[in-house]
């Protein structure tokens, strides 16, 4: 009798073979396709996404006005070499190349927060068109062992390259940061005093998620990544020079979809930072849709506090003889928070807010 192959875990088998599909299978079919009920339209005139170039001297008023309108923005002369994000895309193509079988040993099993699978906080009727793999930034030799247990050159490329973007990444996110503080209207010597400011740029916690979505035969049919807000703090999006990236406007409701020019990087504000700035900044709901021609890569650089970190909103965000509008709240408990508002249809920041028999002191909009 023939040996029976390796099963690989439940977790790491979420995926057909997209590549080579010719059709979008059921399974993948969204009823009716990512223009379901809001059309996309192109980022210009007042959808004309924010840019914001982080050395200039007016990037804190730049900031505060793309954190309050769109909840995200195009961020540039931030300085991360051409040659690092360049290297990180042609590594993660790389990895996500490798035999299924290989992926699958690293497949992420339920309840493990990294490993080769499907997004941990969607829970959907119909799958997306991508491949991903979630990864604490520090710990990338760690947890790249399960792809090569072997270790070898391979391996060793793969995470010089991610440790260099995380170096990268980690300092720019510390810069913003600051930036994001001058936005609420602290000075510099406000910044470099505030205890609460400093714990926060200290113990910045970085995730990172690798994206493929493969070049899809009926991209009307089929969605990328489905439609989200992030739940840390910011997101820094490192993307391939093809679109895909698209923001929900409100008024009419219409996607944008997010240019891609080269070196840009895409700010993405999460929901622990509209609890932060109390519903002054906003984090913004977004997703990604699939082309015919063209694979793309996406590498998000998810930044939040750490897990034993309690967020409450910053008393410099919150005005004058007024009550904080949201509780405190560590990121796993916001994880449960939202996990059952999804389950109920209601917003996860809502279910937070705080009474206040005042006037309207910064509540949420349901994303
Ligand atoms: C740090 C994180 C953000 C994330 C959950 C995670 O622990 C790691 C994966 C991230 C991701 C990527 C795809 C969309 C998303 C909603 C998801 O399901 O997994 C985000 C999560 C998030 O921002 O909440
Ligand atoms: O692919 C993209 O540009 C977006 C990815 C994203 O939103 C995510 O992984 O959370
Ligand atoms: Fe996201």
């Amino acid at each position: 009798m023939m040996p029976s192959p390796p099963t690989p875990p439940a977790a790491a088998a979420p995926y057909v073979e997209l590549r080579s599909a010719e059709r979008v299978p059921d399974t993948h079919a969204w009823p009716a396709g990512p223009d379901d009920h809001h059309p996309s339209v192109e980022a210009v005139g007042r959808d004309a996404v924010p840019v914001v170039d982080v050395g200039d001297p007016g990037a804190a008023r730049a900031v505060a006005r793309a954190a309050e309108e769109w909840g995200a923005f195009l961020l540039v002369g931030h300085g991360v070499p051409a040659r690092v994000t360049a290297g990180v895309e042609e590594q993660v193509a790389r990895l996500f190349a490798l035999p299924a079988l290989e992926k699958a040993r690293a497949g992420r099993r339920p309840g493990e927060a990294s490993g080769y699978g499907y997004p941990p906080a969607l829970h959907l009727p119909k799958r997306m068109w991508s491949e991903g793999y979630t990864f604490p930034a520090a710990a990338v030799r760690a947890e790249f062992r399960r792809v090569w247990p072997d270790g070898g050159d391979e391996y060793l490329r793969f995470c010089d390259v991610m440790e260099e973007h995380h170096r990268e990444m980690r300092a720019l996110g510390g810069r913003l940061l600051d930036v994001f503080f001058g936005a609420l209207g602290l000075t510099a010597d406000q910044i470099a005093a505030g205890e609460t400011e400093r714990k926060i740029r200290e113990t910045l916690m970085a995730t990172m998620h690798l994206n493929l979505y493969p070049r899809c035969p009926e991209p009307e049919r089929a969605m990328g990544l489905a439609a989200h807000t992030d739940s840390g703090f910011f997101t820094f999006i490192t993307q391939s020079p093809v679109p895909g990236l698209q923001l929900l406007r409100r008024g009419p409701d219409r996607w944008v979809t997010v240019p891609a020019p080269p070196g840009a990087l895409v700010v993405v504000l999460g929901d622990l930072f509209q609890l932060l700035t109390n519903g002054r900044f906003r984090s913004a709901l977004h997703r990604a849709v699939v082309n015919r021609e063209r694979d793309r890569i996406s590498v998000p650089y998810f930044l939040g506090p750490p897990a034993d970190l309690a967020v409450a909103p910053l008393a410099s965000a919150v005005p004058p003889g007024r009550k904080a509008a949201f509780r405190a709240v560590t990121w796993p408990e916001y994880m449960g928070v939202r996990e059952k508002a999804l389950r109920m249809d209601a917003s996860a920041l809502a279910m937070l807010q705080v009474e206040d028999e005042g006037e309207d002191g910064g509540v949420p909009p349901k994303n």
